[in-house]
């Protein structure tokens, strides 16, 4: 979404004419964090002394997407944790509801196939917690790229090297047992129920990317140290040069701020972004309140019947008739 688009608030640190900031601007406001999309302008008082001020988007609601059922050639990417579901206070105890996986293969029945999962999740723990589903998925913040159910992975990144798992397993040990998950190319350090570990960790996970060219992901009390050469945004970008996808437009529904890359990623084939959750700074044109809501919304879509399926075989059925 062009910034055009949206309202601005002006927070100005002093009153007068509206200058241009120039260089270093944000320096000057010697502020600990601002945004990506904030703007600086300087501004002159009174007295014509020189003040800064910060230009952030405005924090207003987003509204709720179209049903899916009333959107055309569409492909539909979904995040895992926060959006189908539950945040849980361990990466092992989310519940995952019995009728989730039904609800994503049919709802791929529907969409001709263009359905995938893009999860920082490792493949292989999505494929335990959701069964051997029949749709393509990404994992791993998409180093693992699976083009369709059943296929090989595809790597898509290096793997992690023992300098930064070794140092960052130590650190998880040493403060509090902090979880560690390791994946194929990443190893994340959960902190929850340690909030004070926050800076600590993301500073040390900083560093150890620093030496290696890795990057950092700061999620939901986790911090993960990825190796590059993809992220959600690529994964996205990957599925949608398949024929299966081209020429679609793409929606993605997630969480998390991994998932804004994502959020980009659709806008540039003409699709948006769905943000589950409460409303933050975001890259995404819509809004959904919660894993029910994400549910609902996707269930909408499954009374179209699915190409070249009757409503029969989508029952279940075999097609023929009974008597
Ligand atoms: O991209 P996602 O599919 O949303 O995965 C993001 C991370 O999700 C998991 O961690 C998050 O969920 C846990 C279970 O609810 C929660 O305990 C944790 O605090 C959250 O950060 C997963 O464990 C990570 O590997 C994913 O990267």
């Amino acid at each position: 979404m062009a910034f055009a688009d949206r309202h601005f608030n002006w927070r100005p640190l002093g009153g007068g004419r509206i200058v241009d900031a120039g260089a270093g601007a944000i320096d000057r406001l010697g502020l600990a964090s601002v945004p990506d999309d904030a703007k600086v302008r300087a501004m002159t008082d009174e007295s014509e002394g020189l003040k800064l001020a910060l230009h952030t988007p405005a924090q207003g609601d987003l509204p709720q997407p179209p049903p899916l059922r009333t959107l055309a050639q569409t492909a539909i990417f979904l995040d895992f944790d926060g959006t189908l579901v539950d945040i849980a206070a361990r990466p092992d105890a989310v519940e995952v509801a019995h009728t989730l996986p039904a609800l994503i293969e049919r709802l791929d029945a529907v969409l001709g196939g263009r359905v995938a999962l893009v999860s920082g999740r490792a493949l292989a723990a999505l494929d335990g917690m959701l069964g051997p589903l029949d749709v393509a998925m990404a994992g791993s913040h998409g180093g693992e790229f699976r083009p369709a159910a059943g296929d090989e992975v595809h790597p898509l990144a290096d793997p992690l090297p023992e300098g930064i798992a070794g140092p960052l397993a130590r650190f998880a040990r040493d403060n509090g047992d902090l979880i560690v998950e390791r994946k194929p190319f990443s190893m994340a350090v959960h902190y929850r129920g340690h909030a004070g570990m926050r800076e600590p960790l993301l500073a040390m996970a900083r560093d150890l990317a620093e030496d290696h060219g890795a990057g950092v992901k700061d999620g939901k009390m986790v911090v993960e140290v990825v190796m590059p050469g993809s992220d959600k945004g690529s994964a996205v970008a990957k599925f949608m040069e398949m024929p299966l996808f081209a020429g679609a437009t793409p929606y993605f529904v997630g969480d998390d701020v991994t998932d804004e890359d994502a959020f980009r990623a659709v806008e540039r084939f003409g699709g948006g972004g769905i943000l589950v959750g409460a409303m933050r700074r975001t890259a995404a044109r819509w809004r959904l309140d919660d894993v029910r809501a994400v549910h609902a919304w996707l269930s909408d879509a499954l009374e179209l019947a699915p190409p070249g399926k009757t409503d029969d075989e989508m029952a279940g059925g075999s097609g023929e008739p009974t008597g």
